[in-house]
């Protein structure tokens, strides 16, 4: 040999053995993330394991036994053995059976229940992360992007009911009917022909033996690329139906259900429009939906006919040990039997150990969502400072960006708010005052600098003690589809006096009143059939009475009369001091009159306070807030 060509050779073989190490390494990888994942499964639902192993060992038993005991039932028959002795016989096979079927049934049914009950769990667990995740986390992109490919990838590839009920499943299953059949199968290739014909020979003779197991190995050579194909189609089909999944959780959930939607869809007649667009959609994905799965069916196709196949050869061999009397009539039906239930199981792993990519990887997201960000965690936190006589709250050097953002929202922030001070912050839009609040709020944390009560940095207070100082109605305050007390009152016990005043004092308490469940009544129908549909502006009074009701010594209304008309938001100011009462007060508006409430007015600018002082002092220094309040008094005279 050339010496180059023996480099070549020995390039080639250290490749291949690479190869080979580079599999069994994979194999490895995924036996060990199947280990974690049992572990992970077993703490969503306790046991669930022990309960599919029970489950697929008893039921592959049982499927052998019930092939044992027909073999044994003909074997009888042939011998003409008398009446009740195969009368008994049967009937306690019979028995057995029922027994061992019984058993196999109630793990079947724990098993499956056990897979569907871990989804479950997976799925309020994620529910519970989203509720406990701190703000910063619940608002960042990445994280409910994780959330909606979790979400979808548990509806699609499974996840853990997929890993629990089908791969799981499917390597005991075979692992036991390895056991078994490869037991017969000894026992089989074992019984000695009786003949001495040329058949007899060839029974007897080593090649009887290879060809029987060149015949059982054929299947599980050709299933590995045919799975491989099959497991590359499912990965295209999932990565297409998580994005479709997307689109038409939009068009089903967003923009036909929510009724701003439903107005601008027929107001600027794009209803046609969309429903053209959606039906399109729709249309595709059937038929990238019917694409696929012709093509999984012709690869599937290709698996049947090998294996169907190879059990008819094997058949033939088998029926050579009858014909040689090597084994009974009976004992073929069994050897098939078991033969065939081998090739079955071993589609069932190849296809099972096929869907582990896309179920691991969904398992895996799982558990990167829920180790995402931080949840609100307050142990260890120290107890809120004294406010008994004061309460200063100091931003020193405060600035923001949100996350995925390169810009900042705030910057350089200076602000001393002291006890029972009323502030007024005006600005232009997406100056940041919203995002003021919000750090005011402690629903963000600064990116640099600090926020301190009383001295303390709020980053060492238990966020839930230091959130009950607040009282805040956001400009988009949301409500739930719960009844109106539910809404009011957070707490599982109503003062109802309490609410009927906090409702009074947002202007809404008439309206309330005269619907025949009064308090009880569900805000939109939603969840209540009976529900009612309120006005923009009465689920705003319904939001400020929330925030009076529960009474925290500083309020925080960012633009709360936006959507009331000009009586009611008359009403509010007239009943503002008994809404604010002595507390202190931070209130954002664009109206700019509603500033003579305040004792001091920050103007803010480009993520930046830019003025700072009383009506009359701003109004002096004719800079942006003479501006703001001379363009829209201009409109009044
Ligand atoms: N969740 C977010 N992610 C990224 N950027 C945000 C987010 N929320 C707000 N911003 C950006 O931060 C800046 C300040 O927004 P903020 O809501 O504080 O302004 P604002 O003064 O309250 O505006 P408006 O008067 O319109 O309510 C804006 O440029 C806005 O686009």
């Amino acid at each position: 040999m050339q010496p180059s060509t023996t480099r070549k050779v020995n390039i080639i073989r250290r490749g291949m053995a690479r190869m080979q190490r580079n599999k069994f390494g994979q194999f490895n990888a995924d036996l060990t993330k199947a280990r974690s994942y049992i572990r992970y499964a077993n703490q969503l639902y306790p046991h669930v394991f022990g309960i599919q192993l029970c489950a697929s060992v008893i039921s592959t038993i049982s499927i052998f036994v019930n092939i044992f005991f027909i073999g044994q039932i003909i074997n009888l028959l042939v011998r003409a053995e008398d009446q009740p002795i195969v009368v008994w016989r049967t009937v306690g096979f019979l028995l057995i059976l029922l027994v061992l079927n019984l058993i196999s049934e109630y793990f079947k049914v724990r098993a499956n229940s056990g897979a569907h009950l871990i989804l479950a769990h997976a799925r309020r667990n994620m529910a519970t992360k989203m509720l406990d995740a701190d703000y910063p986390t619940f608002i960042d992109p990445a994280f409910r992007k994780l959330y909606s490919t979790v979400k979808t990838g548990f509806t699609y590839t499974g996840g853990f009911t997929v890993f629990v009920a089908n791969i799981l499943n499917g390597l005991i299953s075979f692992g036991t009917t390895c056991v078994l059949a490869a037991g017969s199968l000894v026992v089989m290739i074992l019984a000695h022909a009786t003949t001495h014909d040329p058949l007899g020979n060839f029974v007897n003779s080593p090649w009887f033996i290879l060809v029987v197991i060149g015949l059982v190995v054929i299947p599980l050579l050709s299933s590995r690329p045919i799975t491989t194909a099959r497991s590359q189609i499912m990965k295209q089909f999932f990565a297409y139906n998580i994005q479709f999944n997307r689109v038409l959780d939009y068009y089903g959930e967003i923009l036909f259900k929510t009724p701003i939607f439903g107005k601008t869809l027929r107001l600027y007649d794009l209803t046609g429009k969309t429903v053209r667009k959606a039906r399109e959609d729709v249309y595709q994905q059937i038929k990238k939906d019917a694409d696929f799965q012709v093509r999984v069916a012709q690869v599937a196709s290709m698996n049947t006919l090998i294996t169907y196949g190879v059990v008819g050869l094997l058949y033939l061999l088998v029926s050579m040990k009858s014909a040689t009397r090597a084994i009974g009539v009976g004992s073929v039906v069994v050897y098939v039997g078991y033969l065939q239930q081998l090739m079955a199981t071993l589609a069932t792993v190849f296809s099972a150990w096929g869907q582990r990519e896309s179920s691991f990887k969904t398992m895996d997201q799982y558990i990167q969502f829920m180790n995402f960000g931080d949840t609100t965690d307050d142990s260890g936190k120290r107890p809120l400072p004294d406010l008994g006589t004061d309460c200063q709250i100091e931003f020193s050097h405060v600035s923001y960006r949100y996350p995925g953002s390169d810009r900042w929202a705030l910057n350089d922030i200076n602000l001393t708010i002291h006890k029972g001070e009323r502030l007024a912050i005006v600005g232009p839009n997406g100056s940041g005052k919203t995002t003021l609040v919000k750090l005011l709020v402690k629903l963000i944390q600064p990116t640099s600098g600090t926020i301190k009560i009383n001295g303390v940095n709020i980053d060492d207070l238990s966020v839930a003690d230091y959130q009950a100082l607040f009282s805040v109605v956001f400009q988009d305050f949301s409500l739930s589809s719960f009844s109106v007390n539910d809404n009011v009152s957070p707490a599982p016990t109503l003062n109802a006096a309490r609410a009927k005043r906090s409702l009074k004092l947002a202007g809404v308490w008439e309206k309330i009143a005269s619907l025949p469940h009064q308090g009880e009544t569900a805000i939109g129908t939603q969840l209540d059939a009976n529900g009612v549909q309120f006005s923009g502006g009465e689920l705003q009074k319904i939001a400020i009475a929330r925030a009076w009701y529960k009474d925290a010594p500083i309020i925080v209304l960012d633009e709360p009369t936006a959507a009331l008309d000009p009586i009611s938001e008359a009403e509010i100011y007239a009943h503002f001091n008994e809404l604010v009462a002595n507390k202190t007060a931070v209130y954002i508006s664009h109206r700019m009159s509603s500033t003579r409430f305040s004792s001091r007015i920050l103007v803010l600018n480009h993520s930046a306070i830019v003025e700072s002082g009383t009506h009359a002092t701003l109004m002096a220094q004719h800079g942006l807030y003479y501006n703001l309040f001379s363009q829209q008094a201009k409109y009044y005279q």
